[in-house]
């Protein structure tokens, strides 16, 4: 894996251009901007294609969508197309609310994207497949992730990050997991969001092989976690999400290198 594109990421400090929801749109801002990435969010359907143009990658979170967001969404990920730009999809709650998922199937038919990352109940809603998912949580089901994943990246010609205890990341034929993490990150809402824009980040840096973004950017994120938790003596995930803030921004790739757990 190209761990080297975290110092690549910090020497060009990529525009990322989120269309965030309003729960976690700091969290997502100060996490970017920790790692070594510019963060810009933006609503507003007039400056779409400045968006653009500026940003290294787009990032488009569907957490807390509107009427108004998603005509924003199909201009911004049309002109992301334009653009040759990278376009990362956070279907959030997709395997919970139908309405969710009508919309997300709709605007994976109107414009390409380059990654999906979802949790296990929103990337097996949109592969079709069976699950129970729980709100914006992943859920429970019984299928193999791995064939989940694939099916999801096949059925819409990109890449796929189904995140959890271990991430599978997939270009619809090869597979690589990673295992890193800490189950804090379940107690701290936002993760997931968080690494969405962080491979949008990934992304900015390696438009030619966003498999390989999708990759480094689970690994950072998991690790950085990993490495937080280490030093934390109690459940604690409010000090969780501030110390892991400071520890994208500290990290380094041999640390990261120590306790990769990929295969
Ligand atoms: N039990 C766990 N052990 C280790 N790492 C975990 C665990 N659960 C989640 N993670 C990590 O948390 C990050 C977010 O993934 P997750 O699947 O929880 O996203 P999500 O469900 O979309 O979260 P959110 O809705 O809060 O944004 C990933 O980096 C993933 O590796
Ligand atoms: C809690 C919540 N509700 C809509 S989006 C969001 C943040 C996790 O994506
Ligand atoms: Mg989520």
């Amino acid at each position: 894996m190209e761990l080297q594109l975290l110092n690549t990421l910090r020497d060009h400090n990529p525009i990322v251009f989120n269309i965030a929801n309003f729960v976690t749109v700091q969290d997502v801002a100060n996490g970017l901007n920790a790692l070594g990435a510019s963060p810009i969010m933006s609503a507003e359907v007039q400056e779409a294609e400045t968006m653009v143009q500026i940003a290294g990658a787009v990032c488009i979170n569907l957490g807390t969508l509107t009427t108004t967001q998603i005509d924003q969404i199909r201009v911004v990920g049309k002109l992301a197309n334009q653009y040759h730009k990278p376009v990362v999809l956070d279907p959030v709650a997709v395997g919970a609310v139908p309405y969710r998922k009508k919309v997300a199937l709709e605007l994976l038919a109107d414009f390409q994207v380059d990654v999906i990352r979802g949790n296990a109940g929103e990337i097996a809603a949109l592969a079709g497949m069976d699950w129970q998912a729980k709100g914006i949580d992943a859920g429970s089901g019984q299928g193999d992730l791995v064939e989940i994943a694939q099916a999801c990246a096949q059925q819409f010609q990109c890449c796929v990050i189904l995140s959890g205890p271990t991430d599978v990341i997939t270009d619809g034929q090869r597979v690589v997991k990673v295992a890193n993490g800490t189950p804090l990150f379940q107690r701290h809402v936002g993760s997931g969001d968080l690494l969405s824009s962080i491979v949008a980040a990934f992304a900015a840096v390696s438009p030619t092989d966003v498999y390989q973004a999708a990759q480094v950017a689970c690994l950072v994120l998991a690790g950085a976690g990993e490495l937080v938790a280490s030093q934390l003596t109690a459940d604690r995930p409010a000090t969780f999400a501030i110390d892991l803030i400071d520890r994208l921004s500290l990290v380094t790739v041999p640390e990261i290198q120590t306790i990769a757990q990929i295969n």
